[in-house]
């Protein structure tokens, strides 16, 4: 998508066509920073700190984590090695699993000499699949909104929430829950998006926030707490939201806060929608609430919070006393039962099991 007059993916090759550079996300929205990349050791502190997030952002950058190594050493022991590495940075989003599986399986058969130059290859298909998956999502979201569209007066926007980040940022290219939203506003279907703030890192505040306003998008920041009041009032058409590992039965993991959402959805008959490309259908679990292992990450995202201070600089300022201590569990689970329908590459599915073989036969 654009920053300013430029088009941009999250993650690229260089010319050497051995390193890539990447958006570093931290920065957002206050300053637009891209990094080299060039060892398996940086792409596993990109991963694990954030500076790329979301989940088929993650996978892609895993995957160009293993080409490196195959640079460096295309052996087995190597492969395996930076397997175990990259996926223990992690746990919960599924494409990252995904995207190293799949470069395993197309390089072991292979003789080590040809293994890097097939690994950089199979990382920038990947890369490009994401692309063409997220697009396929948005002209599949972009019906249901459409159908909304039609039932409101000409000119009246379709009020859309969503929560975390599960736009470009999140993916190599348009998103996947804001695709749909990129491909309406481009369709001049008039759209207005709720953005939860989304505690504690703030993805929603620092990057949804940020590439709405690049793309000119209507939308109005909330905290993560004023949607269900809002759905009361009749003020949300609809919701959607990415997935960072949607189960065979349809159970939907994402950012933490987003079962909240769902249930003041249903509570309010507003439909919830969740976006995703089928690389992150975890096909080997049921049960997201008993089988998804749940990120817990570091106390200092909920007592720390960053931001630009009045004198231009970004800063960390404490919010909570010093003593208190925080949990900070990263992702909960939606059950299938809340969600409206699943938009996938193929189609939109029943958020089930029999929907998501039906949409995707011979899968799982
Ligand atoms: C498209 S990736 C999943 C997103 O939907 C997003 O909501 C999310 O949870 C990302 O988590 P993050 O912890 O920022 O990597």
């Amino acid at each position: 998508m654009n920053v300013g007059d430029r088009h941009y993916r999250t993650i690229w090759l260089n010319d050497d066509g051995r390193s890539v550079e990447i958006i570093d996300q931290r920065w957002l929205p206050h300053d637009f920073r891209v990094e080299k990349v060039d060892t398996v050791a940086g792409i596993a502190t990109a991963i694990r700190d954030m500076w790329v997030r979301g989940a088929p952002l993650i996978g892609v950058t895993a995957a160009y984590g293993v080409a490196m190594q195959m640079a460096d050493d295309p052996s087995d022991a190597a492969l395996d090695g930076v397997w175990e590495i990259l996926h223990e940075t992690r746990p919960t989003a599924i494409n990252l699993r995904w995207a190293l599986d799949e470069m395993r399986n197309v390089l072991r058969p292979l003789p080590p000499g040809q293994r890097t130059d097939a690994a950089y290859r199979r990382a920038g298909e990947i890369a490009d699949e994401d692309v063409g998956l997220n697009r396929a999502i948005g002209v599949n979201g972009l019906e249901i909104i459409r159908g909304i569209a039609a039932r409101k007066q000409p000119g009246e926007p379709v009020n859309i929430l969503t929560h975390c980040n599960a736009g470009w940022l999140a993916t190599v290219d348009y998103g996947t829950a804001t695709a749909p939203i990129y491909l309406a506003a481009e369709a001049g279907i008039p759209v207005h998006v709720y953005v939860d703030e989304t505690r504690p890192r703030n993805q929603g505040a620092q990057l949804t926030a940020w590439e709405m306003a690049g793309h000119g998008v209507p939308h109005t920041l909330i905290v993560d707490n004023a949607g269900g009041h809002l759905m009361q009032r009749g003020q949300i058409d609809m919701v959607i939201v990415g997935t960072d590992r949607t189960t065979a039965d349809g159970d939907v993991c994402n950012k933490i806060g987003t079962y909240l959402k769902a249930l003041a959805a249903a509570d309010n008959d507003v439909p919830f929608y969740v976006a995703l490309p089928s690389p992150t259908i975890d096909w080997t679990v049921g049960d997201g609430l008993a089988e998804i292992p749940i990120e817990q990450r570091s106390s200092d995202e909920v007592s720390l919070v960053w931001g630009k201070t009045a004198n231009g600089e970004i800063a960390q300022v404490r919010i909570s006393p010093e003593t208190t201590p925080a949990a900070n569990p990263a992702f909960d689970v939606t059950p299938a039962r809340l969600v409206t329908g699943l938009i996938t590459e193929r189609g939109v599915a029943k958020a089930s099991r029999d929907g998501l073989k039906a949409m995707f036969p011979g899968r799982g």
